[in-house]
């Protein structure tokens, strides 16, 4: 496909069932549609190179045609033969090209995309990929899965895994771009669930559901109601990879302890999704009440922070409504369901003193909204150049919010 193209997909909130969806229990999550990432994929001025510029976290680099050579074409096929899996001979290739990134995230966010690059686009080169986010990252709101998706759908346009038309994405290539980057949540964070990934594709919210055999099920939820609530990131750093197999350890050192956990996890997710589904005053006490349990039941997993436990005892002593950890928790972020009675200057006090007496961050956000969506070479017309500079320098996210966001800025995007 002609260059550039720019990709976006958006980040999410888990509403019930972060970690037991690992476990193949069910799940809810919601798209945030407003906190997205962007990726734009442009010729490099190296013809030679591959060219990676990450400037959220503070990483650019270029790998050179030599430099991959020891990834054969027999490696890369037996990568591309395995469902739901990473090729091992690929991951163990990789480990000479990764072997200079010492920072953590520059090393997930590059094993990630050079796994793809690989997988999708060969030994290409010349060509430049450089992503912008207003989602937090590493913050429980599903950046890692939102790069991915636009990773897969960039990749898979640019070489034609997905026809190189600009017409709305078909279901086939909504189901490349899932699975796909469900590969390159696997690169992130080893064991991911596919829940953040499928959301940040497909958009709105599901109702998803891990197998043993590693597919998913998912029912799209389209009418998802909007809720009254607050999402506050403590701003302290965590790492799902770490979170997640933590629980994983927990789960095989206590098995009678934690398994029950989980299957309760799972009934409250298929409970709150029944809720969801006709949720009016009669029955919205009732999804607090799980919101409630289901942060307790995270408590006990052991992948709470006392710095979201500050949220939640302040939603508490204020009678604000209900506060779960969203994500993989230990910092990060957690979601309040508002209680229907609070007034909206309790609301605002609220903000206020997590955001003054604690440095947190909060937003207001709706729910559900566009997943994956693309912007051809075609489309940019006079506002290509914009687009441009707005990669290249150190943009607010108003800015990227007023040219990029999907429906608000000027850009004719396909979804
Ligand atoms: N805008 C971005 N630029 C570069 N890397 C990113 C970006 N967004 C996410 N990532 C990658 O995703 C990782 C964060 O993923 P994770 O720990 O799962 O947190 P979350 O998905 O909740 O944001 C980062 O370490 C980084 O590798
Ligand atoms: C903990 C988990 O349920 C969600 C992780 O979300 P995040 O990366 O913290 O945004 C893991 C998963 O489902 O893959
Ligand atoms: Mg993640």
């Amino acid at each position: 496909m002609s260059l550039p193209l720019l990709t976006s997909a958006p980040g999410k909130v888990i509403i019930f069932g972060e970690h037991s969806a690992v476990f193949n229990e069910p799940a809810i999550a919601a798209s945030v549609s407003s906190l997205r990432t962007y990726l734009l994929i442009t010729d490099s001025s190296d013809k030679d190179a591959i060219e990676l510029d990450f400037p959220d976290i503070g990483f650019d680099h270029k790998w050179y045609g030599g430099e991959l050579a020891s990834v054969g074409e027999a490696i890369i096929s037996a990568a591309l033969s395995k469902k739901n899996e990473l090729g091992e001979e690929l991951v163990k290739a990789l480990e000479g090209p990764l072997s200079k990134l010492k920072d953590n995230l520059h090393y997930h966010a590059a094993f990630c995309f050079l796994y793809m690059y690989l997988c999708l686009c060969g030994t290409r080169t010349g060509v430049k990929f450089t992503v912008k986010s207003t989602s937090p990252i590493g913050a429980g709101l599903g950046s890692s899965a939102s790069i991915a998706v636009c990773l897969a759908l960039g990749m898979g346009k640019l070489q034609g895994h997905i026809p190189e038309d600009n017409k709305p994405l078909s279901e086939e290539a909504l189901e490349f771009v899932n699975k796909w980057s469900f590969i390159g949540e696997k690169c992130m964070h080893g064991t991911p669930s596919g829940i953040d990934n499928a959301v940040a594709t497909y958009g709105s919210a599901v109702l998803f559901q891990r197998s043993e055999n590693g597919d998913t099920k998912f029912e799209r939820i389209l009418d998802f109601p909007q809720m009254p609530m607050i999402l506050t990131d403590t701003r302290i750093p965590r790492s799902t990879k770490v979170l997640v197999s933590g629980v994983r350890d927990f789960v095989t050192r206590q098995p009678s302890v934690a398994q029950p956990i989980l299957t309760s996890m799972g009934h409250l997710a298929t409970k709150g999704a029944e809720i969801i589904s006709k949720l009016d005053d009669t029955n919205y006490d009732d999804l607090l009440e799980l919101v409630r349990v289901n942060h307790g039941l995270l408590v006990a997993l052991g992948v709470s922070h006392p710095g979201l436990e500050v949220i939640r005892s302040l939603s508490d002593t204020m009678g604000i409504g209900a506060t779960k950890l969203t994500g993989a928790g230990g910092g990060g972020c957690a979601l309040t369901l508002i209680n229907k009675k609070t007034p909206p200057e309790e609301i605002e006090k609220f903000k206020r003193s997590l955001e003054e007496n604690h440095k947190y961050r909060t937003f207001v956000t709706g729910l559900g909204g566009l997943g994956c969506c693309y912007v051809p070479a075609t489309n940019f017309a006079e506002s290509l150049d914009n687009v441009i500079n707005l990669f290249h320098k150190d943009s607010t996210r108003e800015e990227l919010d007023a040219m990029l966001l999907p429906k608000n800025g000027g850009l004719e995007w396909v979804y």
